[in-house]
């Protein structure tokens, strides 16, 4: 299980431009990655968060459906997630972030996972 945290605040969504491997570099992604054993999908957004962009986040709704990936091997999995403490994002692993509106989610080139997953979070960021 692979999951991931679509990082809303004041109406847009944190979007992460991954810097490597070389086929995936410049491709766009939720922040996250691979649920560890004993860990929970919750446990896995906080560590991956605070070490992929260094901010502390509560975690919320389910984003959109399972995307099976990698020939159905695994699967991501997204959530609505929000900052806590005033923390801001900053790009510890990623080449480049940015916050999208509604109006600019197809502005980047998302891994192909996330094409299914993207248009179910413009009710949440036209909401906010
Ligand atoms: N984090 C993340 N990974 C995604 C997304 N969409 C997508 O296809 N993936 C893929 C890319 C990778 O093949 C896999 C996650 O791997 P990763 O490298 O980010 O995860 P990780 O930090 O746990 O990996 P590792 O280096 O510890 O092995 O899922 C997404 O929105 N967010």
């Amino acid at each position: 299980m692979v999951v991931g945290a679509a990082i809303i605040v004041a109406g847009r969504v944190l979007a992460c431009e991954r810097a490597a491997p070389a086929e995936v570099a410049g491709r766009w992604e939720f922040p996250g990655g691979k649920v560890e054993p004993g860990e929970t999908e919750t446990d896995a957004l906080a560590r991956e968060c605070a070490e992929e962009l260094g901010v502390r986040v509560a975690v919320g709704a389910r984003v959109g459906r399972d995307v099976r990936m990698a020939h159905g091997r695994s699967v991501l999995r997204v959530y609505a997630a929000r900052l806590l403490h005033g923390d801001q994002p900053t790009a510890l692993e990623h080449a480049d972030l940015r916050w999208l509106s509604a109006a600019e989610l197809d502005s980047v080139d998302w891994l192909p996972a996330d094409v299914p997953i993207v248009p179910a979070l413009r009710p949440l960021l036209a909401g906010s």
